[in-house]
């Protein structure tokens, strides 16, 4: 009994591989399941179809065969294969050598009966989801897919590799190249489970009835739908969430379109890669066929419940389908632009038409993928813009942050200089302090100094003063004492004349002799000093006996050279007084010159008495003395 509604859900549980295995199937027969676990209620659940034991080629005889009976009518198909990891989806729809799988079983089914449309086409590409990228598998030069979209074709993959098939052989060529190059990974669940969505796409077109039919058939291997959390590394994480994220959005479509009270809604199918290729197979205008794939072991209870909710939940989804129709265009040179290999497709003018119209189609859609190319490019150079301008933003706080940062670096830094120099002026303060006390102590002690200076200045000068009353003083009684010396010599004159009288008149002492002494001050020549001869009294005079005597009284030094003079050679002229007086180089040239004066007179005096004394000076400790020696003349 063929199904022939636009969204059409079965389900298949993968037989048991151990029967030992408890199994949470409670019951099941062709369109019912109950599953039950321990602990929970059990659960029922509806499809179109179960199959449990069935192989590839019973499910497609059953369920797909007359699905691709109307895809060649014209209608657009998508067949979809949902469930965890492991549950069976690559199985179903790639199978192995013995059972083929039902994308082997749809092509195969869909060539051979095209081969009775002579004019028909099959162009088969095959691509994966990956990460949100879609990746050629039949062209593994072609790095990034993007999806475009027009009127005419609605969504499409711009570039992507299509392969003719017109057999059994090129339909396995293509499964199995496409297959070699989908990527695997390893999940927990299992060893080379598919981490992609892999999805085949056949765009048919052939004429019939006047009439170019277009349709499309999408047959996609879902990735696991598995909870992210399973996943083991973070690359895998990352994966896993964003075959999730292409799921989630399936799911939520799914959702959309099955509520009935949200109809005319927004449907969101840009939000993954997924649900915007397969927009118009979910939503448009296409028959659905999802094969819910479960395991029946307890162990995955959760992720079996939540598949078969979310499957059951699409059963909701209600739509009219059309054929995909697109009019001939009659043209009169259609046959000059008909390909080489046309005669595969025989030589009438209904199949040069068909390629006609496909190659207008091909060249509008050149023109359409030229502006969406363009609008993509100019989308992308906004979005470069507004990365740059984002960098620069950063770059800018970057800076700025940075700016702060120095800000609060030289702040900091201001606050220890600040310290600093508070210490500093504290310790300025305190040797400003020490240096004050200091002045003052200095201050102090140079007043001192100043008084006792000034004070003994002033002792000094009343010394002085005392000194120049003394000298004053001494000065009048020298003037005094002058006058009595006056008086006295001029006494001891006379003395003199008369004793001289009296002892040359008598006989005298030869050896007797009697000294006169002279004193003189040698260090002040404004006082007048005169000469003096005083008479001592005979017992009291010191005698000389000779000039040997006299010797013995002067000091070493004055005894020579003055010695020799007086030893050798007396004087006896009274001119040579003076100069003696000058060699004994012990008073004033004044002094010198008065006692010179005084001996003139003196020897002149003598002279004239027929005396010829031996006159000789002796100096003594700043005292001169003269000697006069009487000597009568040996001769
Ligand atoms: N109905 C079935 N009959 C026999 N073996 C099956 C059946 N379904 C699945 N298997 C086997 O179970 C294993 C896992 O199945 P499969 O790879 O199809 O799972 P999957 O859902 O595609 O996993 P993944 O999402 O990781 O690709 C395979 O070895 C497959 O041969």
């Amino acid at each position: 009994m063929s199904n022939n509604t636009p969204f059409q859900v079965y389900l298949r549980v993968k037989p048991l591989l151990d029967n030992n295995q408890d199994s949470l199937i409670q019951e099941l027969d062709e369109k019912r399941i109950v599953i039950t676990k321990q602990g929970r209620n059990n659960k029922e659940f509806h499809f179109d179809r179960i199959f449990n034991n069935e192989n590839n080629a019973q499910i497609f005889s059953e369920i797909l065969q007359h699905n691709i009976n109307y895809f060649l009518e014209g209608y657009n198909t998508t067949i979809l294969a949902y469930g965890i990891t492991g549950s069976g989806k690559t199985h179903t729809i790639f199978g192995n050598e013995k059972d083929e799988g039902l994308a082997f079983q749809c092509l195969n089914y869909l060539v051979e009966k095209t081969n009775a449309y002579p004019n028909a086409l099959v162009e088969v590409s095959f691509i994966e989801i990956y990460n949100e990228t879609i990746r050629d598998l039949l062209n593994t030069n072609q790095k990034s897919l993007v999806i475009m979209q027009d009127s005419q074709r609605g969504q499409y993959i711009s570039g992507v590799q299509q392969m003719v098939c017109k057999n059994c052989e090129e339909v396995k060529e293509v499964l199995n190249l496409g297959n070699q190059n989908r990527s695997l990974a390893q999940t927990i669940y299992n060893v080379s489970s598919s981490r992609s969505h892999a999805v085949i796409q056949v765009n048919l077109s052939y004429k019939i009835d006047n009439q170019i039919l277009t349709p499309k058939l999408f047959i996609v291997d879902l990735a696991g739908s598995e909870k992210v959390y399973l996943e083991q590394k973070s690359k895998n994480q990352q994966e896993g969430s964003n075959i999730n994220k292409s799921l989630l959005a399936l799911s939520h479509c799914l959702t959309m379109l099955s509520d009935k009270t949200k109809k005319n809604q927004h449907i969101p199918y840009r939000n993954s890669k997924l649900t915007r290729l397969l927009q118009d197979s979910l939503g448009g205008n296409t028959k659905t066929i999802m094969i819910a794939c479960v395991q029946q072991n307890k162990q995955s209870y959760d992720e079996i419940l939540n598949t078969l909710t979310y499957s059951q939940r699409a059963t909701q989804i209600k739509r009219q389908v059309q054929k995909e129709v697109t009019s001939i265009q009659q043209n009169s040179k259609s046959e000059d632009l008909s390909p080489t290999n046309e005669s595969q497709h025989s030589g009438d003018t209904s199949s040069k038409s068909i390629y006609l119209t496909k190659i207008y189609n091909d060249i509008y859609q050149n023109v359409e993928e030229y502006y969406e190319i363009n609008n993509s490019i100019m989308e992308i150079q906004s979005q470069i813009q507004a990365n740059s301008l984002k960098i620069e933003e950063t770059q800018e706080t970057k800076q700025e942050d940075e700016n702060y940062m120095k800000l609060l670096a030289a702040q900091k830094e201001n606050q220890i200089i600040e310290k600093q120099l508070q210490n500093a002026l504290k310790t300025n303060l305190q040797q400003k302090n020490i240096l004050k006390s200091l002045l003052l102590q200095i201050t102090e002690e140079q007043q001192s100094t100043i008084n006792y200076w000034k004070q003994r200045f002033a002792d000094l000068s009343k010394q002085i003063l005392d000194m120049k009353s003394d000298q004053e003083k001494s000065q009048q009684e020298l003037v005094s004492k002058d006058l009595i010396i006056a008086q006295q010599k001029t006494i001891i004159e006379s003395i003199k004349l008369q004793k001289n009288q009296s002892q040359y008149t008598t006989s005298g002492d030869s050896d007797q002799s009697y000294p006169i002494s002279f004193s003189s001050s040698t260090n002040n020549s404004q006082i007048k000093k005169k000469a003096s001869i005083t008479q001592q009294p005979a017992e009291d005079r010191p005698r000389f006996a000779n000039i040997s005597h006299i010797k013995q009284r002067l000091s070493p030094r004055e005894r020579s050279p003055a010695s020799s003079i007086f030893g050798t050679s007396p004087v006896r002229s009274p001119l040579k007084h003076h100069s003696i007086y000058r060699n004994l180089n012990s008073i004033s040239k004044d002094d010198s010159r008065e006692l010179s004066k005084d001996l003139s007179n003196l020897s002149i005096h003598k002279k004239s008495r027929v005396v010829d004394p031996q006159v000789t000076t002796i100096n003594l400790y700043g005292t001169t003395y003269i000697n006069v020696i009487d000597q009568k003349e040996n001769n």
